[in-house]
């Protein structure tokens, strides 16, 4: 699935938080969203999952005008996963996925064969059939995480829009989950804090600063020590992996330059 945002703004009570936001996702792609702590980057996902509603702009899926598709459809195109778990009252972490088949159903229309099986298979992917019949709400922060993962597979949207999905994980899921997303190629766009993570998976990324996109591109143009200083404010140093051919950045802290300019002064 192609994904355009086309001049999306939203603002509530007369403050901007995204302004004028044009971005594509193309087919396969897995797209980061990144920027600083209160820039838009969930405000803008939202606004594409139609929590909120634009002020003003386009998004569309595949060419056709998002904003005027039936919810259930759109339901049925994409899946989110967001950083905060639902409050939900006692379901199982099979129930959980299972309701990523609803928007495949009409109402009152039996689960079938097929859903348990594609639940089952989505577990399985995720790590999670063995706490198939555990309660939710008595996982971890991660295992929450990962069954919410396992809800959008079992949905089979073509386009997965990914808030923080790696919140909460310890590393070895973060790399699981993300090499998941990468491997499944379906159309993604995801909002990611930890770059170096970013660097490994995403094809391209956009840059928000303030509402607005300051950058875009490969991931190799995007992370650069003068981008990273002017949109986050940290040095750092940055060298392309021998291993794994991506960007790898090393933060420098504030401590350590003070302790370099003493010795230089010296
Ligand atoms: N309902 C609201 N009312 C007022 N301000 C809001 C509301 N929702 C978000 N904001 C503000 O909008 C800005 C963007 O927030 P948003 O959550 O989109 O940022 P973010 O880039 O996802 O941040 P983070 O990296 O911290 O998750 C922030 O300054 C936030 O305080």
């Amino acid at each position: 699935m192609n994904v355009e945002v086309k001049h999306v703004t939203f603002s509530i009570h007369d403050k901007q938080l995204i302004d004028d936001i044009c971005l594509q996702v193309q087919k396969g792609e897995l797209v980061g969203l990144i920027g600083p702590n209160g820039s838009g980057k969930s405000t803008l996902l939202k606004n594409m999952y139609r929590v909120l509603k634009p002020d003003n702009g386009w998004i569309t899926l595949d060419g056709r005008d998002m904003l005027r598709m039936k919810y259930k459809e759109t339901a049925r195109q994409m899946a989110v996963v967001s950083q905060d778990a639902p409050q939900t009252f006692d379901f199982s972490v099979r129930d959980i996925v299972l309701m990523g088949r609803h928007p495949h159903k009409k109402l009152l229309e039996a689960d079938t064969a097929v859903d348990y099986e594609l639940v089952e298979q989505a577990l399985k992917r995720v790590g999670m059939d063995t706490q198939a019949e555990q309660s939710f709400a008595t996982l971890s922060g991660g295992e929450k995480q990962r069954v919410l993962i396992a809800r959008a597979l079992a949905g089979q949207a073509n386009f997965l829009m990914l808030d923080e999905p790696t919140n909460h994980l310890d590393i070895r899921y973060q790399l699981q989950i993300l090499d998941l997303v990468k491997a499944l190629q379906v159309t993604t766009l995801a909002a990611l804090h930890d770059l170096n993570l970013a660097a490994l998976y995403c094809d391209r990324m956009y840059v928000l600063q303030e509402g607005k996109v300051v950058a875009s591109g490969i991931t190799e143009d995007i992370l650069q020590p003068n981008l990273l200083r002017s949109v986050f404010g940290v040095e750092t140093e940055v060298c392309i992996h021998p291993k794994t051919g991506k960007p790898n950045i090393t933060f420098l802290p504030d401590s350590l330059r003070r302790e370099e300019a003493i010795h230089d002064a010296n």
